[in-house]
């Protein structure tokens, strides 16, 4: 498990995260999302080691992990901006990093690199964006990690791949209880592949949840009832988020269970009731906006 307790990472006067605590529990895909700036990148950093917090304390099972070399090469983080060296093609990447991993699994790095059809032979500068983050991601997790880091390194890319990915992830999951955490932009990215959300927001870690919980707890229902039923009388029946009426045909957003919310609105007597089912973004948005955050600054 990965504890985050009060961090607090300040650069000269720019506090990019303000008292932060956090739990991650092994064996878990945890998204992190969050607008530019957030911090994402600096909670991976100091996650992995990278950073040391200004105040507070980042464990990865139950041991500080800044200075802990043991504990460091557990977890691999894998950036934003991947790294390559030079002239080398994907090969002398992965026979680089097999001297400083020795858990670097050999046959792992080869069927990955069939996975993802990347010529690895050719020098990565040749490599698109897209076959460069892959190439990142398979060399990270042939190094065989306990906890995988993966900085944005899912944007861009398409249906296919993520497909690949989320397989990939849930392989090394089941076989070898990884942990991973994906930062992004896109929480449609994520709705896929994660099972548990946090969004980052200027510093503040404003939500973190299971995925199945939250979905499980906001629902769009249209109603249409004979009688006209005003807001009011609505939010005192349900925990109403969100309404919009047109005539008397109503879609409203509340939270609760789903067979309470439906008992209740029964009492009613609508003349039609049915339940929709939400994206993970539309969640977010109802969410946030109950918190009183304006959604479209915190997922652009
Ligand atoms: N090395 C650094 N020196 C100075 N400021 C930094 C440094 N790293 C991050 N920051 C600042 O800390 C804040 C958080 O940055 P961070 O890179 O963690 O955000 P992010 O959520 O990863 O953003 P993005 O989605 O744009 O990559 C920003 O205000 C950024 O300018």
């Amino acid at each position: 498990m990965i504890q985050i307790n009060q961090v607090e990472k300040r650069f000269g006067n720019v506090k990019a995260l303000d008292r932060i605590d956090m739990e991650i529990q092994k064996g878990s895909i945890y998204g992190l999302v969050g607008s530019n700036g957030a911090g994402k990148s600096t909670l991976l950093r100091l996650i992995a080691g990278v950073y040391s917090p200004d105040s507070g304390s980042v464990s990865v099972e139950s041991e500080k992990i800044f200075e802990n070399p043991e504990r460091k090469q557990r977890v691999f983080l894998v950036s934003d901006e991947p790294y390559f060296i030079g002239q080398y093609t994907l090969h002398n990447m992965a026979d680089f990093y097999c001297r400083f991993y020795p858990k670097f699994n050999v046959a792992l790095y080869k069927e990955l690199c069939e996975l993802f059809h990347l010529p690895a032979d050719k020098k990565i500068a040749t490599y698109s964006k897209g076959m460069k983050r892959q190439s990142a991601f398979l060399l990270g997790l042939s190094t065989m990690p306990d906890y995988l880091l993966l900085d944005e390194c899912f944007d861009g890319l398409d249906p296919v791949k993520r497909q690949v990915v989320r397989k990939v992830l849930s392989d090394a999951m089941a076989e070898r209880q990884m942990t991973a955490i994906i930062s992004s932009h896109n929480l449609r990215e994520l709705d896929e592949i994660c099972d548990t959300v946090g969004i980052l927001h200027k510093g503040d870690l404003l939500y973190s949840k299971q995925l199945d919980d939250l979905k499980g707890e906001v629902h769009k229902i249209q109603v249409v009832f004979s009688a006209d039923i005003s807001e009011e009388q609505l939010a005192r029946t349900v925990s109403l988020m969100s309404y919009q009426a047109t005539g008397r045909f109503l879609t409203l957003i509340a939270k609760g269970s789903l067979p309470e919310i439906e008992e209740r609105l029964d009492l009613l007597e609508p003349l039609a009731l049915e339940a929709l089912p939400l994206t993970l973004e539309e969640v977010f948005l109802y969410e946030m906006e109950v918190k009183g955050y304006d959604a479209n600054v915190i997922f652009r």
